[in-house]
């Protein structure tokens, strides 16, 4: 793990911190999102159902697009969120992994504000967990920390933390891979375990076939959340809701259905979703690992965003958006194929203006 220090909130509980500023016609700020960019220097392909083109090396053109965008914007976004899968796992098989990360971290550094990466199955596909945590995808060293609150502090045991771009607001970046077999090694008891997990869902003899099963969402493609990070994201829930934050959440991986293609499903999303659902601070959920997009809000008003892939995105289009953030919602304005999107804050749950 990294050494750089983290940035520790001065939060003192007897003091609330101010709100945010009342509402004008202006947004409090914006953050930028994309998705699912896999880069390689390959011919297009398709998916795995031969139904979408993949644009292997279009897509870091795509990349530098979004780029140029936020860093042109007049008022630049706070940060950018990469929902995981930045190159694709054909990598590996060419022995090009190292090159073609070291194109899209290039690009990144292009960026005038953080990047926050979350990890996708192609990150595993191209590393080992090891060396992703050793990689420059490694952006914990960005998270904050609350002062005096211990229990809102990640273990090591899963890449996930949280940040607070704007006062009152904060992301939370979670391990959607946390339990899985992908990244692992094959002789530790993690690996046994989640191999273990898989099996008893899954009796293909091609674990990424969801072919026949109950839960389509238990392929070797997805992966799940650990129930010492969802203790762990409980707690940070808690301190949020007893502060009166707005939530942003973000993963690879969606957990609610009607967003979702099925198969593209976190391994125990309803473990995931139990938690959320039981705080008021929540407002959306990113997500990317579909390619197709989806949107829904959920029954306790949790609104949960499948962002467009950019790698199923023809050379003639784009994908990817900007969030803008009121006193009363978030507002996403997508470029290209993705639509844009409002997000409206629970009843009761405006800032006040
Ligand atoms: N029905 C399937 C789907 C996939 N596979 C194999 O699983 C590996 C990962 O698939 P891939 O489509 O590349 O994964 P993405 O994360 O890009 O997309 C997730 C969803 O598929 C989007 O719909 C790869 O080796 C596939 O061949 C499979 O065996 N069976």
């Amino acid at each position: 793990m990294r050494t750089e220090k983290v940035r520790v909130e001065a939060m003192d509980d007897a003091k609330p911190s101010p709100g945010p500023p009342s509402e004008t016609s202006e947004p409090l700020f914006s953050f930028g999102v994309i998705a699912d960019v896999q880069y390689a220097d390959l011919e297009d392909g398709y998916n795995f159902q031969g139904s979408r083109r993949r644009h292997y090396r279009h897509s870091l053109v795509h990349l530098r697009g979004a780029i140029e965008h936020w860093n042109a914007a007049g008022s630049p976004p706070r940060c950018v969120l990469q929902l995981g899968d930045v190159i694709d796992g054909y990598n590996a098989q060419h022995d090009a992994s190292e090159e073609a990360l070291g194109l899209v971290l290039d690009a990144f550094q292009t960026l005038s504000v953080p990047v926050h990466h979350a990890w996708g199955n192609h990150e595993f596909y191209n590393f080992s967990r090891d060396y992703l945590t050793r990689s420059k995808l490694n952006t914990k060293f960005l998270e904050d920390r609350i002062v005096r609150h211990p229990e809102t502090v990640p273990s090591e045991n899963y890449y996930a933390y949280h940040f607070v771009p704007f006062p009152q607001f904060r992301f939370i970046l979670l391990d959607a891979y946390d339990l899985s077999v992908l990244g692992v090694d094959e002789s530790s008891a993690k690996y046994q375990q989640c191999l273990e997990i898989l099996k008893a869902h899954n009796p293909n003899a091609e674990l990424n076939s969801p072919e026949g099963l109950v839960e389509p969402q238990y392929v070797q493609f997805n992966g799940g959340f650990s129930q010492e990070q969802l203790n762990w994201l409980n707690e940070v829930l808690t301190f949020s809701d007893t502060n009166q934050e707005k939530v942003v959440i973000v993963s690879h991986v969606p957990i609610y259905p009607e967003a979702s293609d099925s198969v593209c499903l976190a391994w125990n999303y309803r473990d995931a979703l139990a938690v959320i659902w039981s705080h008021e601070c929540v407002v959306c959920f990113f997500a990317g690992h579909t390619h197709d997009g989806g949107y829904s809000e959920d029954p306790c008003g949790v609104h949960h965003i499948n962002l467009e892939g950019v790698i199923e995105t023809a050379p003639d289009s784009q994908a990817f958006g900007t969030v803008y953030v009121y006193p009363d919602k978030m507002l996403l304005k997508g470029r290209g194929r993705v639509p844009d999107r409002t997000m409206n804050y629970k009843a009761g749950n405006a800032f006040p203006v």
